[in-house]
């Protein structure tokens, strides 16, 4: 058969369909580049110009150069040193970014999160693709409600009661990595990164949603493996392309790359999990009114306002999303602490000294927080040096004025104690940079130094004026400050006491091996110029706590 042939009004109507749709094509690009030009411009206008490094590429701005720098904390360092603690960055297309360093400034900036400064549309949208439209991807008065709810699941008398939990998935590493020993001749490789995600993983599931996910035992979860290989998906040159492009284009950030499709695997396996999981307890819970009223459990407390009509209620996509983000947030946090802990021995030694002459038995909730200053010391040090999420970008939903703590000189050699912000400027906040930073902290800054947390009185200068946790920004500040931040340091203390107290590490080639960054979901550790993430810690025969064993590798991958 022959496909018809079509008239000639057939085809001057085809061609006017096409016309119409190219007009159409040529008209909305116009409209939107003269809008973003007006609104360029005005931004240009209303905002303060200041100083900042010059540009290096039209396309990318210093984008590609930050994404290639193993440490950007340092580069910021480095920036505000030369151009004072609030500067401009070149971004993709002409744009640029404020980097703010001044703690007056970053003070201001946090007390308006969510109302004056909102996520970027690129933000929301790699938020939204891994946890959904939850508590990390709201705003204004929609997160507000949703905080609300989930803060009576971290008060200090939950996380008291929750301590236990943290205790036992820390005996489940050690009796493994008894047996393991045991049954080990001399050396033995045990992968440390994982482990201690397993320990997460484990207490997350019990202490949230009453669920065994029996990753100490040997489970597979799928959780864990999607979260794993991130680690190994390298950005591609078009995946990073789209990465710096994707405050322009949002859309880019949707397109299949290999992160974005793990990105997806990961949030479809946290969801299936938090599926069985919420049905399992929706069932538990029927008819028991009494449990549902009383239970302040995470998982208790999402079903109550799933069913709530009262001012609290969460929709069942937000009850889905808040259970994918405590399943990400609750991940890995003491990988760190192992290998500084290698890398200066006294350091270690000294803790283990605290931890066994404390006590033999476990410390409780409130000895963690308060008669171990060491172990606090220790925790409080690596949470300074390696806050998981280096720094956050916002956008000004309006125009602002933000103070500073001390003047700073603008593009045009004026010095101004204060700045103005316009509607749409992006603003950063480099938190390790800050963190790290030898104007704040002392010219020992990028030292692993305990020390500096025993007495307080010692933090001076410029880190005092820092708002956040203990002037430290790792868990940020204002209405977005980490929820889980009591959890955070009760499960980092009471799972280091037990390993310290009971294993001596050191790292395979000797205290002065260097760590570097490497980028996962979140930065992870790894040995320089070796493939991978291993960082190979010693397990050493502890005649402190008497025992005698052989050999250990950990490995973290
Ligand atoms: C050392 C460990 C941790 C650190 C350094 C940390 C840090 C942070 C940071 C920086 C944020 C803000 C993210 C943003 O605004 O984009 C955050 C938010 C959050 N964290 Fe943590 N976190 C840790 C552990 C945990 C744990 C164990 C939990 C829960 C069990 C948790 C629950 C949350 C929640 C629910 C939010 C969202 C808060 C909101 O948007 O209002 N975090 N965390």
């Amino acid at each position: 058969m022959f496909p018809a042939i079509p008239t000639d009004g057939q085809v001057i109507l085809s061609q006017l369909k096409s016309l119409r749709a190219v007009d159409i094509l040529v008209v909305s690009s116009v409209t939107w580049a003269l809008l973003k030009l007006i609104r360029t411009t005005r931004r240009h206008l209303k905002s303060t110009k200041l100083r900042g490094p010059p540009n290096q590429s039209f396309v990318f701005g210093l984008g590609k150069i930050l994404q290639a720098t193993e440490d950007r904390g340092a580069v910021y360092e480095q920036w505000a040193r030369e151009y004072g603690l609030v500067y401009m960055v070149p971004s993709a297309l002409g744009g640029t970014r404020v980097v703010l360093c001044d703690p007056k400034a970053i003070a201001h900036f946090y007390a308006r999160e969510t109302y004056t400064y909102i996520l970027s549309p690129l933000s929301r949208n790699l938020i939204e693709t891994i946890t959904g439209r939850g508590l990390l991807w709201s705003q204004g008065d929609s997160h507000k409600r949703q905080r609300k709810l989930l803060t009576p699941a971290f008060s200090n008398a939950a996380i008291r009661r929750l301590t236990a939990v943290f205790y036992d998935s820390a005996y489940k590493a050690k009796t493994a990595w008894d047996n393991i020993l045991e049954s080990s001749s001399d050396s033995s490789i045990i992968e440390v990164q994982s482990w201690m995600n397993h320990i997460s993983l484990d207490t997350i599931g019990i202490s949230g949603f009453s669920h065994d996910f029996g990753a100490l035992d040997g489970k597979r979860s799928t959780v864990a493996d999607v979260f794993a290989s991130f680690g190994n998906v390298k950005l591609s040159p078009l995946a990073l392309a789209f990465f710096l492009l994707g405050p322009i284009f949002p859309f880019l950030m949707k397109l299949p790359t290999s992160r974005v499709l793990l990105a997806r695997k990961l949030s479809e396996s946290m969801a299936q999990i938090s599926e069985v999981l919420l049905a399992r307890t929706r069932q538990e819970k029927e008819g028991d009114m009494n449990g549902r009223q009383e239970d302040k459990s995470i998982i208790g407390l999402l079903i109550k306002a799933e069913t709530d009509d009262a001012e609290l209620h969460l929709t069942q996509e937000e009850v889905l999303s808040q259970m994918r983000v405590l399943l990400l947030a609750g991940y890995e946090t003491t990988s760190w602490a192992l290998i500084n802990l290698s890398q200066d021995l006294e350091t270690q030694a000294r803790l283990r000294e605290e931890l066994l002459q404390f006590s033999n038995t476990d410390p409780t909730y409130d000895q963690l927080n308060s008669s171990l200053p060491y172990l606090d010391a220790v925790v409080h040090e690596i949470l300074r040096l390696h806050p998981p999420i280096p720094e956050i970008t916002r956008i000004a939903a309006e125009d602002d004025v933000i103070p500073l703590s001390e003047p700073v000189q603008t593009a045009s050699g004026k010095l101004v104690d204060h700045i103005s912000v316009a509607k749409g400027a992006m603003i950063t906040v480099p938190m390790r940079s800050i963190n790290r930073s030898e104007a704040f902290w002392g010219a020992d800054a990028k030292q692993f130094k305990p020390e500096r947390w025993l007495d307080e009185a010692g933090i001076t200068g410029k880190a005092k004026e820092v708002q956040g946790h203990r002037h430290l920004l790792t868990f940020v500040d204002g209405p977005r400050t980490c929820l889980g931040k009591g959890f955070a340091l009760a499960e980092t203390k009471a799972v280091l006491s037990v390993l310290i107290r009971n294993f001596a590490f050191e790292l395979r080639d000797g205290p002065d091996t260097k760590v570097e960054l490497a980028r996962g979901v979140l930065p992870r550790p790894k040995i320089a110029g070796e493939a991978g993430y291993e960082v190979p810690l010693k397990y050493l025969s502890d005649s402190t706590s008497r025992r005698e064993v052989g050999h250990l590798y950990l490995v973290i991958r």
